[in-house]
């Protein structure tokens, strides 16, 4: 992948054992936009100056001094990676008896102005901080109208374009250099926008799924790869050998179209600063099912066959044994 400008280089990348294609990089008037993105297909959009207003201001300083006075949800960790997990699930009457679930990152609320001095501190060893929450109107007057001033015409075009649902929330993101959310999906259509710094943003289709090896729909880690990809277990994961993908740096003013149920894995440059994104997250459209059927849907499909049978059995270590008495010798 070639840098723009030079702005960044692969140095900066994390490394892992995958080969990847490179995700289409075209100026929001370029008709092979709307292919793409009719397809279900990513692409990173330039020129749309949907964040325009906030990539001309938003640093670390000016958020501190314009985000309201009050806390703000930052996520911690040990090491560079912020595994999303649904605290929802740790305690659900369908989680297994006694299997302890510890938490990979905990959840504080922070002033800007610590987050951003923990930042400007940070030294190897000291734990990572990646301020991750919805964009709301008590974000403080300035912030509020630089959030009036992005392009709504652009994503509202988009959503009526393609029959999304509406748009869910806009979530900012402050991360550390280095910083990475590993490889998950989404149930969600996603406009992600950059303001500031550089993502390396590696996305799989759909229909990588048994590449990827997902955690069981009741486990907190619900939709997040069971796979390190700092050290894949090829012995556990044999399938991730052969994983294909795809991948980007998007930097400021780019937008990324993450395709619902599409696989990603973000990571914030190393040696890059702080990186400042917001999304957009819209819900998925009516489904008309056409055949053949399309890969995110058979995902569907394959999510509601677990939480039915969950929802019967009640016990979780019943599901693969049921699943593999089903499958084995029958359909395989
Ligand atoms: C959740 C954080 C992640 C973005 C993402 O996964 C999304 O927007 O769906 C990132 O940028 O580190
Ligand atoms: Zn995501």
């Amino acid at each position: 992948m070639s840098a723009e400008k030079s702005e960044w280089e692969s140095s900066q990348f994390r490394k892992y054992d995958l080969n990847l294609e490179e995700i289409p990089r075209l100026h929001c008037d370029d008709p092979r936009v709307d292919e793409l993105m009719q397809k279900n297909q990513p692409v990173l959009i330039t020129g749309s100056n949907l964040v325009k207003s906030a990539v001309d201001k938003w640093t670390l300083d000016y958020l501190e001094k314009n985000l309201d006075k009050s806390n703000h949800t930052v996520f911690v960790s040990r090491n560079h990676k912020f595994k999303y997990f649904d605290e929802k699930k740790i305690y659900s009457k369908t989680s297994p008896k006694g299997v302890e679930f510890s938490p990979p990152t905990k959840r504080v609320e922070m002033k800007v102005a610590d987050f951003a001095k923990k930042l400007n501190e940070w030294k190897r060893g000291d734990e990572r901080l990646y301020l991750q929450e919805s964009l709301n109107s008590s974000m403080g007057s300035t912030i509020v109208e630089d959030f009036l001033k992005f392009n709504w015409q652009f994503v509202t075009e988009k959503k009526n374009k393609y029959h999304w649902g509406e748009l869910t929330s806009n979530v900012l993101f402050v991360a550390m250099e280095g910083n990475v959310t590993p490889c998950h999906y989404d149930e969600q259509q996603n406009l992600f926008a950059q303001i500031a710094g550089y993502k390396r943003c590696i996305l799989f289709a759909p229909d990588q799924f048994e590449c990827l090896y997902p955690h069981p729909v009741y486990h907190p880690h619900d939709r997040q790869s069971m796979i390190d990809f700092d050290r894949p277990d090829y012995t556990k994961y044999p399938k991730f050998k052969n994983v294909k993908g795809c991948e980007t740096v998007v930097g400021p003013g780019d937008v990324l179209y993450i395709p619902i149920y599409w696989w990603h894995h973000v990571e914030s440059l190393m040696r890059g600063g702080p990186t400042i994104t917001v999304n957009f997250w819209y819900k998925a459209g009516p489904t008309n099912l056409e055949y053949p059927l399309q890969d995110h849907q058979k995902v569907s499909i394959m999510r509601n066959v677990e939480k039915m049978l969950l929802e019967v059995l009640q016990e979780p270590k019943e599901v693969g044994p049921l699943l593999r008495t089903m499958v084995l010798g029958r359909y395989s």
